[in-house]
């Protein structure tokens, strides 16, 4: 075994990573595997490319290599050699957290030392690192405390053709960013003595404009020009070219593997029919190999799951060999990393996966791919000001993706469960997220970075005007910006400065003048992650009273603190007699038996940590409102005053901000108490309206706390 150094890497959730594995056969196949890849051929060509060019635009089909490659063929390029990192951002976690594991595993090394990744609340890097994979919205986050992005070399912006809203922003950022690198280094280059490369630096930031923190190189270290990489499978290469002023494209050629595509010869009218339909017939009449089959969203998978389930004990023994692995954002990474790992032998595994599944990722196995050609995708409604998930069909690009899933280790077949005539009829490419989500949070970003005209940023497709106003509006409401459009101070500032929605930051603020921000910490934690009670639909009964034990009368948000209190409570007292593992296997038999989601409890328990963290380094005073709950209400009704909603005579509710009409969800404790006046955290719309995450609050409280959204007029 060859002899290197590895070290245990603990993550900011106290985990550790995976040591490097260094079997010799296993390092020889990857070793093979990797010349094999398409994009080798072609590694001097992509590094000098790269070297005589600041914005390269990279094109090249799925699996040829780009992802996993390109940052170490710019390592050994000598991009790295003074100390600058390789920047790759990826629209989704799963993406950047399996990516980096494997190309740590291609160099190697332990993931957070050479190649790491860092996701919102889980840094996995070291001083050391210097492939770091990240989300697009990471990146945008260090952008605050680092305008410069001056520890990057390179930034490859990778699956651009999502367009999340993200990685648009992003795109506007890095283009001034690197025009103002370039300009900084032309200067530096003038400029011989030190005294004039003060000045050098002074003129850059003068011609910044007012408000600019550009003066100081970060690190000290001196700023070379920043080397832009936007890579995807299915760009519009010309698009962004003349959007980076007629930066040079370039196309990789060749794939790994085939992938046979085969259409139905009608439209489906139920496509959860058709998928376990053929997810039977690969299963019974094809040779070894994975499925993954791409639904809308959790309720669909574990939906799907449960008819394969079955329809499995109906087939003969022999034929039961199916595994069936559910992948979804919201959850537990843990439980994510389970698709990536091989199933037993001689049996198959059926992946029931998101679209987050859909682009980057290589999962080892997977020879069919089922796409049903529907996707639950964000819209928002400006005048309404309500954002909402909707399923509509796929672009032509998210077909291509999806069917890229397969023929990555071998050739693939991809079943696409709509005829080829239809494929024609789908879109080009997606609707840039940004033309279709709500504004807040990417505005409070861009205002902390210094860019006050929003209207005038130079988005690659610009927002809809009404889409801008109405999120300005709301963030003046909030208290984020003054009359001038201005960041206010303190408020708005420290609002940017958490990894939050607006509206969370303003609660966990103003929780610290009303002195519950103990309470507020678990809730905004709670409130981060999905789906903390399970009801399985056969013990439904059982899972209603196990509730019961914690719910509150006011509402959802004091039941979600009874939840953590009680777990808290457990845990400690577990480890007065039990070593931590123990303690927490102990704890999640106790979430068992109460019908809790301990995933999801460990996840939020994570995120209460780290936005703890945050709160304490901003100086917020964490204190509890004690048994005064009422306190902890109005807090509620201040900071959620733009989802307050009034009780109508048929029991439906009147959005007061938007006169929308909507219903409280089944899964509330308020469900059927249904008080006159309430805040609510989301809305979610299927056939109906629902509203979900409900506090009951006094009507009255809204004009005394909320007086510039409620204020009576004179
Ligand atoms: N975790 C993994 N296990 C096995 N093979 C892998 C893994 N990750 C990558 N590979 C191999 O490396 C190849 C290149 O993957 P990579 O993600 O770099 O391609 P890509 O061009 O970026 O694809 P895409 O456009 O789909 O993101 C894959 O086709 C696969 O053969």
């Amino acid at each position: 075994m060859p002899s290197m150094a590895t070290q245990n890497f603990r993550t900011s959730n106290g985990n550790f990573q995976n040591e490097a594995k260094f079997d010799p056969t296993r390092r020889q196949k990857i070793k093979e595997q990797r010349k094999s890849l398409p994009i080798a051929a072609v590694e001097k060509r992509l590094v000098e490319e790269v070297k005589n060019n600041d914005t390269l635009i990279i094109v090249g089909e799925t699996g040829s290599g780009k992802t996993t490659q390109l940052p170490q063929y710019l390592y050994y390029g000598g991009f790295c050699r003074e100390g600058g990192v390789i920047g790759i951002t990826q629209p989704r976690r799963v993406a950047a957290v399996s990516v980096a594991k494997r190309v740590a595993e291609e160099c190697g090394v332990a993931v957070g030392q050479k190649v790491g990744y860092a996701i919102r609340f889980e840094d996995v890097t070291s001083s050391s690192t210097m492939i770091k994979y990240m989300t697009d919205g990471l990146l945008l986050r260090e952008a605050l405390l680092d305008p410069y992005l001056s520890k990057y070399s390179v930034i490859i912006v990778d699956e651009a053709h999502e367009r999340t809203v993200h990685t648009d922003v992003l795109l506007g950022l890095l283009k001034s960013v690197k025009e103002k690198r370039s300009k900084f280094a032309n200067k530096a280059l003038n400029i011989n003595n030190a005294n004039s490369l003060k000045n050098g630096l002074q003129e850059v930031a003068e011609h910044d404009g007012p408000g600019s923190t550009f003066l100081k190189p970060c690190h000290g270290k001196r700023l070379s020009p920043l080397k832009l990489i936007i890579m995807s499978a299915s760009l519009d290469a010309r698009g962004f070219s003349e959007y980076f002023g007629g930066a040079r494209a370039v196309h990789i050629q060749g794939r790994q593997y085939p992938v046979d595509l085969l259409y139905t010869l009608q439209p489906e009218t139920d496509y959860v029919d058709a998928a376990l339909i053929t997810i039977f017939q690969i299963h019974l009449e094809e040779r070894d190999g994975d499925i993954l089959v791409f639904l809308t969203g959790q309720e669909e998978i574990e939906s799907v799951e449960r008819l394969i389930h079955e329809r499995l004990r109906q087939l003969p023994e022999g034929n039961r060999k199916l595994l069936t692995c559910p992948i979804f954002s919201s959850l537990p990474s843990e439980k994510q990393n389970k698709v990536f790992r091989l199933a037993p032998p001689g049996v198959r595994k059926v992946i029931l996966a998101t679209n987050i599944a859909e682009t980057s990722v290589t999962i080892p196995g997977i020879r069919y791919v089922i796409d049903p050609g529907v996707v639950k995708a964000r819209t928002y409604d400006p005048d309404t000001g309500i954002e909402s998930l909707d399923i509509v069909k796929t672009s032509k690009a998210q077909a291509l993706q999806r069917s890229g899933r397969a023929g990555r280790e071998a050739p693939g077949k991809c079943y696409r469960l709509y005829p080829e005539s239809e494929f024609g009829k789908f879109e080009d490419s997606t609707t840039p997220e940004i033309k279709r989500c709500d504004l807040s949070n990417v505005i409070l970003v861009l205002k902390a970075l210094g860019i006050d005209d929003i209207a005038g940023f130079d988005f690659i497709d610009k927002p809809n005007r009404i889409s801008i106003i109405r999120s300005l509006e709301s963030l003046f409401l909030l208290g984020a910006l003054a009359e001038d459009g201005k960041l206010t101070d303190p408020i708005g500032q420290q609002m940017a400065k958490l990894p939050l929605e607006p509206v969370f930051s303003k609660a966990l603020i103003l929780a610290s003048q009303f002195n519950c921000l103990e309470e507020m910490l678990i809730v905004i934690a709670m409130l981060s992650v999905e789906s903390i009670f399970y009801a399985p639909r056969e013990k439904l009964e059982e899972s209603r009273t196990a509730l019961k034990c914690f719910s509150s009368p006011e509402g959802d948000h004091l039941t979600l603190i009874n939840v953590y209190r009680a777990s808290v409570e457990f845990l400690e007292k577990s480890r007065l007699t039990n070593n931590n593992e123990k303690a927490e296997k102990n704890l999640r038999t106790w979430c068992k038996e109460n019908f809790i989601n301990s995933r999801s409890l460990s996840h939020a328990r994570d995120v209460h940590s780290q936005i703890k963290r945050n709160v304490e380094q901003m100086g917020l005073k964490i204190t509890s409102c004690g048994d005064d709950m009422l306190v902890f209400r109005r807090c509620l009704a201040a900071s959620f005053f733009l989802n307050a909603a009034l009780k109508q005579p048929d029991g439906a509710y009147r959005i007061l901000s938007s006169d929308l009409t909507v219903q409280i969800h089944p899964s509330s404790v308020l469900f059927r108490s249904k008080p006159e006046c309430i805040i609510f955290d989301r809305l979610v719309r299927t056939n109906n309206s629902y509203i979900r995450n409900i506090c009951r609050v006094d009507y009255l409280w809204l004009p005394e706390l909320a007086p510039q959204c409620y204020g009576l007029s004179e």
